[in-house]
């Protein structure tokens, strides 16, 4: 098999580009830390440099900096586990500051300079995978309303001393319309020393006019909001960016090809540039790693003796899961015609090796990228982005079948809007589909990332919930009820609200997950007969029936 040159070549330059990475990134903290005065919380402070130490104890030594790994092994052992009385929190920072210093020596990079005092408190960074930054005096109230939808928001008065810790990679910043070009200035800024793109920003209350809108356009605004703000439009936007987000989350390949360190070198080069990748040198364990590990895509070696790629590919395609998995052969083989009969037998792309390291990353995340949006068309309701009715059907399914092997509590909640049917005839269809998204983004906000939560008809929503009781399932939802119930739209003339009815059942209680599905429904509809707005559990309407 043929090697894409010195395999020591391409490690150096992956260890110079950890090296500059890390450079960057010890700069960063040294600076926030710098920037902290007395009475700013610190947790945000320490959770993000745990984050950092957490990687460098398992990555510096690969790259040759096995002194950097240790120090920083040590460093997030003692942060982990010694707790910082608030009185002391200067003294943990000072500290703190030191080691990083020596962190950055053992680099070889010259210090960066103490940074200009900044006074402007920094508030802890919010929890979360979109943490939206407000921008500005006088849009507190826009910040409490958004809090209320769910989102991390964090909201900042003052705008001339932003500390460096308030920008985030997944962050989305909103601020009036008069500060967009400091606050774009400082957005570029701070993600170029991240080595991101830039955060997206949206504007509250800007001017209608052409050349107001054509300058904000040109600022790099991603969104319009005029005074006053109609918050669930908003809130809808900041949702459809948080998907965009998403799909830029970590790709996941699988690289299959059995020259082990070519395939380590590849496996080395992709999770540098961020792709979460997992190597198999021998195709017996193909199916099940399919299984477990969930490929965005499959990158195979088209001749592995005594086995083919070709006969590979058409034998994962008997499975109808992986019918559209993309499949990416890795050959020399140079011949088109020849590399178009193997793509005729099952896969979809070929790489031709050797293949430089930039163009194999690049090449890989656009594939990544395109599979994921066609996974995504495929298994996602076009209005509110969740999961579709099929899907829904298919993660109940799937969870149902691990309850079976697994016994961990499971519960199941259809929710269903009340008198839909009068929103949409007082306030017109369009309105009556910004509640349904509303209801979704809420959802979507409060339920974990192990949750699912599907659109299954019209304004019925579906959530499956693992490892979670009936006590817990209940107290969550009444708690959306009561959220839900709270938030205003507006109408063709006045405000109204909308409120949500939910049913419960046990997965565990049940044979089948349909089964489940419709005690979860009996449980809806009886709380429609209850008075609708609130949460009933079928355990408890069938406490006097015999169970299912
Ligand atoms: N705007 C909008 N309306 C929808 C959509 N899908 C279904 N609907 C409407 O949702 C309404 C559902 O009404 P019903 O099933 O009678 O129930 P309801 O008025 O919500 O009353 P209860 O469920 O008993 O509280 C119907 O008017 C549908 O047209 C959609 O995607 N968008």
């Amino acid at each position: 098999m043929t090697d894409t040159g010195p395999l020591e070549q391409h490690l150096a330059r992956l260890s110079a580009r950890f090296t500059e990475r890390t450079t960057e990134q010890l700069t960063e903290q040294l600076e926030a830390l710098r920037a902290w005065r007395p009475g700013i919380p610190h947790q945000s402070l320490q959770d993000a440099l745990i984050q950092l130490l957490h990687r460098l104890a398992g990555s510096a030594g690969t790259f040759g900096q096995a002194e950097l790994g240790r120090q920083a092994a040590g460093l997030e052992q003692r942060l982990k586990t010694e707790h910082t009385d608030p009185a002391q929190a200067g003294l943990m920072i000072s500290e703190l500051t030191v080691e990083l210093e020596q962190l950055l020596q053992l680099l070889g990079k010259p210090l960066p300079p103490a940074a200009v005092t900044a006074t402007s408190p920094s508030l802890p960074l919010a929890d979360g995978t979109s943490e939206l930054l407000v921008l500005g005096a006088d849009l507190a109230e826009l910040a409490a309303a958004l809090k209320q939808y769910g989102f991390a928001t964090r909201h900042e008065q003052q705008l001339d001393t932003l500390p460096a810790s308030c920008w985030h990679e997944h962050g989305i910043i909103i601020t009036r319309s008069q500060h967009l070009q400091e606050v774009s200035e400082w957005n570029r800024y701070r993600a170029s020393r991240a080595g991101k793109t830039p955060a997206p920003l949206l504007c509250a209350g800007a001017e209608q006019d052409f050349s107001t809108r054509y300058r904000l356009a040109e600022l790099g605004v991603d969104g319009l909001f005029p005074l006053p703000v109609d918050v669930p439009a908003l809130a809808e936007r900041i949702e459809q960016l948080n998907r965009e987000h998403q799909q830029h989350d970590q790709a996941r390949v699988l690289l299959m090809d059995d020259d082990e360190e070519l395939a380590e070198h590849y496996r080395l080069v992709l999770t540098e540039a961020g792709m979460e990748v997992r190597v198999l040198n021998r195709p017996y364990n193909m199916m099940s790693t399919l299984a477990e590990f969930h490929p965005d895509i499959l990158l195979m070696d088209i001749h592995m003796p005594p086995y083919s790629g070709t006969t590979l590919a058409r034998m994962i395609r008997f499975e109808p899961q992986w019918l559209s998995l993309p499949i990416i052969y890795l050959s020399s083989e140079q011949d088109r015609e020849r590399q178009l009969s193997a793509l005729a037998q099952g896969a979809d792309e070929f790489i031709t090796k050797p293949i430089s390291d930039s163009l194999l990353i690049r090449t890989v995340s656009i594939l990544c990228h395109r599979a994921r949006q066609l996974s995504r068309l495929l298994a996602r309701d076009g209005l509110t982005g969740l999961l579709n009715h099929s899907h829904s059907k298919q993660a109940l399914s799937q969870e149902h079948a691990r309850v079976q092997r697994m016994g961990h509590h499971t519960m199941v909640a259809m929710l269903d809007l009340d008198h839909f049917k009068k929103v949409n005839d007082n306030h017109g269809h369009a309105t009556g589909d910004r509640v349904i998204n509303t209801l979704a983004h809420l959802l979507q906000r409060r339920l974990r990332k192990t949750d699912s939560l599907g659109r299954y008809g019209g304004e019925e929503f579906v959530a499956v919930l693992p490892e979670c009781d009936a006590q817990q399932a209940r107290t969550l939802f009444e708690q959306i009820c009561h959220d839900f119930a709270a938030l205003k739209f507006r109408g063709q003339e006045q405000e109204f609200g909308v409120t949500v009815s939910v049913g419960l059942a046990c997965l565990n209680d049940f044979t089948t997950a349909e089964e489940a599905l419709s005690a979860a429904d009996q449980a809806l509809y009886e709380r429609k007969r209850l008075g609708r707005n609130g949460v009933t559990d079928y355990a408890v309407i069938s406490a006097h029936k015999p169970r299912v």
